[in-house]
């Protein structure tokens, strides 16, 4: 079943220096169940794609459906979960908190509340830091909260725009296996952006390979690794030919104007 459709999508923001191409005629079709990142260069428009299916920003041309829906009001239906790059949690509330802040908004009983976020909360290995405020945690920390509100109402779609960018590679490596563990056990649609070869590797059923200038896309690569990941499985033959194929893509795109 199809979860996301693009359709020749083009968005060009109209700036003081003149127009910026930021996607071009990208047309992608994501399945339910699906794992897809978004890799390439900065600039080649994978912020404004996520940002795209989840309605904050507007196609110039093209359609995009999201659930079946058009953005907007998919939007309202809360039909994903989205994670942005910066955790934003509010400074005057608890960690539990934040999390249980859209829970609130749309209604969800307090004794629900008080269940899914501590879930959560033990899903991004946080459990026991719900009373505090967010200045108390460390970035990392910080963004494995707002990784938790994400999931908290458990949408079947996730979009995260980088959520583990800032992170140590430590902490990097247990939160990709969580993510794949929650991923496997809850039947998910991801949509992921990354600028790590091996994490897009590791983590995907679909690769999309982006280059800027117009921002599009240069490659759709769907992996034959078998949904089970242990992370050693980045030794192995198959995952290091993978991440050739993302390189050669990245090469490829990599045009200058
Ligand atoms: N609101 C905006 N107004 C004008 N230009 C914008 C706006 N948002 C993005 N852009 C431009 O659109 C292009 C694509 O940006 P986008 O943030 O989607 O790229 P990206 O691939 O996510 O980059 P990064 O990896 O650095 O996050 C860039 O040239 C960027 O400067």
């Amino acid at each position: 079943m199809t979860v996301i459709q693009a359709r020749d999508v083009s968005l060009t923001f109209q700036t003081a220096d003149g127009p910026v191409h930021a996607l071009k005629d990208v047309s992608l079709t994501i399945e339910r169940g699906d794992f897809v990142s978004f890799i390439g260069p900065s600039g080649c428009g994978k912020t404004t794609f996520l940002r795209a299916i989840a309605a904050l920003e507007t196609p110039t041309a093209g359609t995009l459906e999201v659930a079946g829906m058009a953005p907007d009001q998919a939007r309202r239906q809360r039909a994903y979960g989205y994670v942005f790059q910066a955790p934003g949690l509010y400074p005057w509330r608890t960690i539990a908190g934040n999390i249980s802040l859209p829970l609130e908004i749309m209604g969800f009983s307090r004794a629900d509340r008080a269940q899914r976020t501590q879930r959560v909360l033990d899903l991004v290995d946080l459990a026991g830091f719900g009373a505090k405020y967010p200045w108390q945690l460390s970035g990392g920390m910080q963004q494995r909260a707002s990784i938790a509100r994400a999931l908290a109402f458990d949408a079947d779609i996730l979009l995260m725009d980088e959520p583990f960018g800032a992170l140590d590679e430590i902490v990097r490596d247990r939160l990709n296996e969580a993510l794949l563990d929650l991923w496997k056990k809850t039947g998910k649609t991801i949509g992921f952006v990354t600028h790590s070869i091996p994490e897009a590797v590791y983590l995907s059923t679909k690769i999309v390979v982006m280059s800027p200038r117009p921002g599009r896309i240069t490659r759709i690569i769907d992996s034959p690794l078998p949904r089970d990941r242990p992370l050693e499985i980045r030794d192995t033959p198959e995952f290091i030919a993978l991440a050739q194929q993302v390189r050669e893509g990245l090469r490829e795109g990599h045009g200058y104007d």
